[in-house]
C-alpha cells in the first residue's frame, strides 16, 4: 500500500534562476516503510523533506498521503512527526514536559497525556526519566526524547532530518539501531534524510540517491550497492572503480567486454542498456570484488602498485593499469606487497555491473 507519493515535484527558490533545488522528483513510499533520501550536501534532500512536511510548497508537482492530495496543506494538518539534527527541545523543561508538548497543542486530556508520555518514553527506553531536565541528559538521550516527542502524537508519517549528525561516531551507530528498532515496533512510515551512505545502507528499507536536485536511483540498499544505475551512484555508495571497456558483444542482460590484458568477460547489465559491439561500456567494479591473479592468469589485468595501505581487515592497493588507477581491497593479501610491484588483478565477473555515464 502506497502511503506517501511525490509526483514530478520541483522546487525553485528564485523565480529567475533556472536551476531547481529539487527537480522533477517522483517517488512512492509504502506504508510502514523506512525510506531514506541520501546525497551530498546541497542535493535537495532537506528541501524535499520540507515539502513533505508542508514547510515549503512545491513550485510544481503533487504530494499525496494515501488518497489525500496534501500538496498545499499547512504543516499542522499533515499529521507528521518531525525530528531534527539539533533536537529542538526546550532545555529548561523536563523530559515529560517536552514530550507533552504535541499532546497539549492537540488538547489531549491530562490523564491521557500522562499515560501516553509513559508509553512514548518506554518506546525509546527512557522510562523513569520523565522528571529529568533536558540539559541533564546526554546527546543520545536528548535525541531519544526528541523521538518520543514525535512519536507521542502517533503521527501517520515520521520525518527525520539528519537526526544523528550531532552525535559522536559510537553513539551514532547505537542510536541508528535504536531509531530503526523504534520505527519497526511502531510501524510508522518514515522518511529519513542523511548524507551518510553507511547510515542509509544500515537503516533503510529503500533509498533514493539524489544529486543536483534529481533522484539518481531508488532501490534497496542491496540493489543500490550491487546494481548502481550510474557512475555517480557507484562512486557515492561505498567506493567503486568505474572502468571504460570496449564491448565485444551483448545480450539483454549482459555485455561482453575486453579487459586491458586481452581477456573477455561477461558483465551484468540493466535491461535496455543499448550497448553493442564497438561501443564502450562503463563497468562498476568494487575494490572488494577484485582479487590478485596468478602470474599465468590470462584473465587478470596487470599493472604496477602505486599505493598500498594495510588496515588490518584488508590491504588496500591502487594499481596503475595502462594509466588508469584501479583500487582493490584484498582480504588475506600476501605479506610484503610493495609499492612498485607488478601484480595481476582478477575481477569477479558476477559482481560487476554496467552503469550509465
Ligand atoms: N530557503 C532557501 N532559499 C534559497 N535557496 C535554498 C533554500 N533552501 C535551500 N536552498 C538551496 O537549494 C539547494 C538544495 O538545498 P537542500 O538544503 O535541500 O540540500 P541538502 O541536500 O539537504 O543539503 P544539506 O545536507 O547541506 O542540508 C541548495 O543549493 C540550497 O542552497
Amino acid at each position: 500500500m502506497i502511503d506517501v507519493r511525490l509526483t514530478a515535484v520541483s522546487k525553485r527558490f528564485a523565480k529567475s534562476s533556472d536551476s531547481a533545488a529539487v527537480d522533477d522528483v517522483t517517488v512512492t513510499i509504502g506504508a510502514g516503510e523506512f525510506f531514506t533520501l541520501l546525497g551530498p550536501s546541497g542535493c535537495g534532500k532537506t528541501t524535499t523533506l520540507r515539502m513533505v512536511a508542508g514547510f515549503y510548497f512545491p513550485t510544481s508537482g503533487r504530494i499525496h498521503f494515501g488518497d489525500d492530495d496534501v500538496t498545499h496543506w499547512t504543516p499542522n494538518k499533515r499529521d507528521t512527526g518531525m525530528v531534527f539534527q539539533n533536537y529542538a527541545l526546550f532545555p529548561h523543561m523536563t523530559v515529560a514536559q517536552n514530550v507533552a508538548y504535541g499532546l497539549k497543542v492537540r488538547r489531549v486530556s491530562r490523564a491521557d497525556q500522562a499515560r501516553r508520555i509513559e508509553e512514548a518514553l518506554a518506546q525509546v527506553h527512557l522510562s523513569g526519566y520523565g522528571d529529568r531536565r533536558i540539559d541533564a541528559l546526554s546527546g543520545g538521550q536528548q535525541q531519544r526524547v526528541a523521538l518520543a516527542r514525535a512519536l507521542v502524537i502517533r503521527p501517520r508519517t515520521m520525518l527525520l532530518d539528519e537526526p544523528l549528525s550531532n552525535l559522536d561516531a559510537k553513539l551514532r551507530e547505537e542510536t541508528r539501531a535504536e531509531i530503526r528498532r523504534i520505527q519497526r515496533e511502531s510501524g510508522t512510515t518514515s522518511i529519513y534524510v542523511t548524507h551518510d551512505q553507511a547510515e542509509a545502507m544500515a537503516m533503510s528499507d529503500r533509498i533514493a540517491v539524489m544529486e543536483s536536485g534529481r533522484v539518481q536511483q531508488v532501490g534497496t540498499p542491496h540493489e543500490i550497492y550491487y546494481k548502481p544505475a550510474n557512475a555517480f551512484v557507484a562512486r557515492f555508495i561505498g567506493r567503486s572503480n568505474v572502468l571504460s571497456l570496449p564491448v565485444t558483444g551483448a545480450t539483454d542482460a549482459s555485455v561482453a567486454v575486453r579487459l586491458p590484458g586481452g581477456a573477455t568477460i561477461d558483465v551484468g547489465a540493466p535491461a535496455g542498456h543499448g550497448l553493442g559491439e564497438g561501443d564502450t561500456a562503463l563497468v562498476s567494479a568494487r575494490p572488494e570484488h577484485i582479487a590478485l591473479g596468478g602470474d599465468d592468469d590470462t584473465a587478470a589485468m596487470r599493472g604496477r602498485i602505486s599505493h598500498v595501505e594495510f588496515t588490518g581487515m584488508a590491504t588496500h592497493i591502487s594499481v596503475d593499469v595502462d594509466g588508469n588507477e584501479v583500487m582493490a581491497a584484498l582480504i588475506d593479501a600476501p605479506a610484503g606487497l610493495q609499492l612498485g610491484d607488478v601484480v595481476g588483478l582478477r575481477l569477479v565477473p558476477e559482481r560487476l555491473w554496467v552503469v550509465k555515464p
